[in-house]
């Protein structure tokens, strides 16, 4: 939810437009800071920010995006076998036009992917080495896992960090077996181009998914379980693999809310009672909203504010109003990474941080509102994302 200055705000920022009186609230009567979520050797991103305000430092325990979804989704693999994310992806004259496909629904998504194994298993002359395999998941965003570990080391990019550009230059790969990879890349689009679903996407104003994108790969990660670390059970609350993968991988129970999407249209009311629930057995709960991100690569102000307005209200308002029968308890308020609306894409800059303890004596400092400026003033001063959870439990 973090941005920078809008002009269309009077150069103010969507968190400093927002209506957001019980984030301000906790900010007020807790400390607020700035934190980095985002190593200087990484490219920002959920992955890496999100690993980290868990409590694992990405230097030890990342391996890539797409093993972290694998576990989310209950896909095993060898340890020679990489997993790569696999948009669904709207290609245009050798560009990429968008990188969700209009966000295309998991429906019209699953007879896709299903179609590209039923494809490539006729055709094993397309992967070379004949040994490649797509998984659906939610929406745009799949899994495509293929043997040979030196996979993990081919520079691939996020699509949604390239949109509007050339794909020839963003898959200039020299080895045999990188080249596979663009193969399939290219002849996806041959199966995918001329699909009874694009020609209906098509045909109603939606953009078609054309091609697919691979990205994101590694080996499957092998991390210690938060319990062990920390000494806490505790649950996820998400729309997404990403977030649900950490959460397999730390061994935290993953709450299912009926309606969480990912997306704009999530019920943010059904996310905030499950979470005040949820607090009734578990000692830590990690509750993540993904529609900030998505205004922010969608260049939606309106999404944004209206996104801001909806946490504040229906999911912190909630636990807000039910959390008064626990002695101690403390909640953090942050952003994974900032996805300004200008640039439409992930930053490193330092995320806002908000900390309220109900039971510390004098806990408050002088920042009485949560947004990008007023937290430099805070007192709060992790240096590390992955010791925020170590400062919580002191
Ligand atoms: O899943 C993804 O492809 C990206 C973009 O939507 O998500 P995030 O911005 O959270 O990294």
């Amino acid at each position: 939810m973090s941005d920078y200055p809008i002009s269309e705000l009077k150069d103010k920022t969507p968190l400093e437009v927002a209506n957001k009186p019980n984030i301000d609230e906790l900010t007020s009567k807790g400390r607020a800071g700035q934190l980095n979520t985002v190593p200087k050797n990484f490219e920002p991103g959920s992955d890496v920010a999100n690993m980290s305000i868990f409590g694992y430092n990405p230097q030890k325990y990342y391996t890539g995006r797409g093993p972290l979804e694998a576990g989310s989704m209950g896909i095993e693999t060898s340890g020679e076998e990489v997993i790569f994310r696999c948009n669904l992806i709207t290609e245009k004259n050798g560009k990429i036009d968008d990188f969700n496909a209009g966000h295309i629904t998991s429906k019209e998504a699953a007879i896709l992917i299903d179609d590209l194994n039923k494809e490539f298993l006729k055709n094993p002359v397309i992967d070379k080495f004949g040994d490649g395999k797509f998984y659906s998941g939610i929406s745009y965003r799949h899994l495509f896992v293929k043997n040979g570990s030196k996979l993990s080391d081919l520079k691939t990019t996020p699509p949604h960090d390239i949109v509007g550009q050339n794909i020839d230059d963003f898959t200039n790969w020299n080895s045999d077996e990188f080249l596979n990879i663009k193969n399939i890349m290219l002849y996806s689009k041959e199966v995918l181009e001329n699909h009874p679903i694009n020609q209906e996407r098509i045909a109603n104003n939606k953009k078609p998914a054309n091609m697919v994108w691979l990205w994101g790969q590694g080996l499957k990660p092998s991390m210690p379980k938060f319990r062990d670390i920390f000494g806490l059970n505790g649950s996820v609350i998400t729309g997404v693999d990403l977030l649900k993968g950490i959460g397999v991988f730390a061994g935290l129970n993953n709450i299912d809310v009926p309606g969480a999407t990912g997306y704009f249209d999530t019920d943010y009311k059904a996310k905030g009672r499950y979470a005040s629930d949820a607090l009734e057995n578990n000692d830590f709960l990690f509750v993540h909203v993904e529609a900030p991100d998505e205004a922010g690569h969608a260049g939606s102000i309106e999404e944004k504010i209206k996104a801001i307005e909806r946490i504040d209200k229906h999911v912190l308002g909630q636990i807000m109003n039910n959390i008064t029968d626990y002695e101690n308890y403390k909640i953090a308020i942050l952003p994974d990474h900032a996805t300004p609306i200008d640039i439409r894409t992930h930053t490193r800059d330092p995320v806002p941080l908000a900390i309220y303890s109900s039971f510390e004596e004098d806990f408050s400092d002088n920042v009485k509102v949560y947004t990008e400026k007023s937290v430099i003033d805070g007192s709060l001063g992790i240096d590390k994302a992955y010791n925020l959870v170590s400062r919580m439990i002191i």
